[in-house]
């Protein structure tokens, strides 16, 4: 099973979300941003890197979210909790981003596997 990490990037009671604009069946879905880890990187280590590329920002990974969700039956995805050190988030790879309050955050429509990790959010 390949790893796949997301960061809920926290701020003022509000957390980033980004929208997909690949593959088309995930187009237009709302996600944590991040990706795989590569081989040799921890999961932390992974999603620094993939912060800084999709955001040009970077990340300190507070504490990892409970629980694993599966992604198809090749993948699986964990998310943690992120903090912003340096940069303010500039999508590179998404085209939109949006900070969501504890009000928004289920109007958005996130991609399936992330659900479970919002309920884990303490936002406001
Ligand atoms: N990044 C990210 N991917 C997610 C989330 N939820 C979820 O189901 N996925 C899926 C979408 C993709 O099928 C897969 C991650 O692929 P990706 O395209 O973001 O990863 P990557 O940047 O490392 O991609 P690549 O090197 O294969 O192009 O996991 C999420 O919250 N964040």
């Amino acid at each position: 099973m390949g790893a796949v990490v997301g960061a809920a990037i926290v701020r003022d009671g509000r957390v980033l979300a980004a929208r997909r604009t690949t593959p088309p069946e995930t187009a237009g879905r709302w996600e944590f941003p991040g990706g795989k880890v590569e081989p040799g990187e921890s999961a932390a280590q992974a999603l620094v890197r993939e912060i800084d590329e999709e955001l040009g920002c970077t990340i300190s990974v507070v504490s990892w979210l409970p629980g694993e969700v599966a992604i198809g039956d090749r993948h699986v995805l964990t998310v943690a909790l992120a903090e912003i050190v340096t940069g303010e988030p500039d999508p590179r790879e998404h085209d939109a981003v949006r900070w969501l309050d504890a009000g928004e955050i289920d109007q958005v429509d996130w991609l399936e596997p992330d659900r479970p990790f919002l309920a884990h959010l303490r936002l406001g």
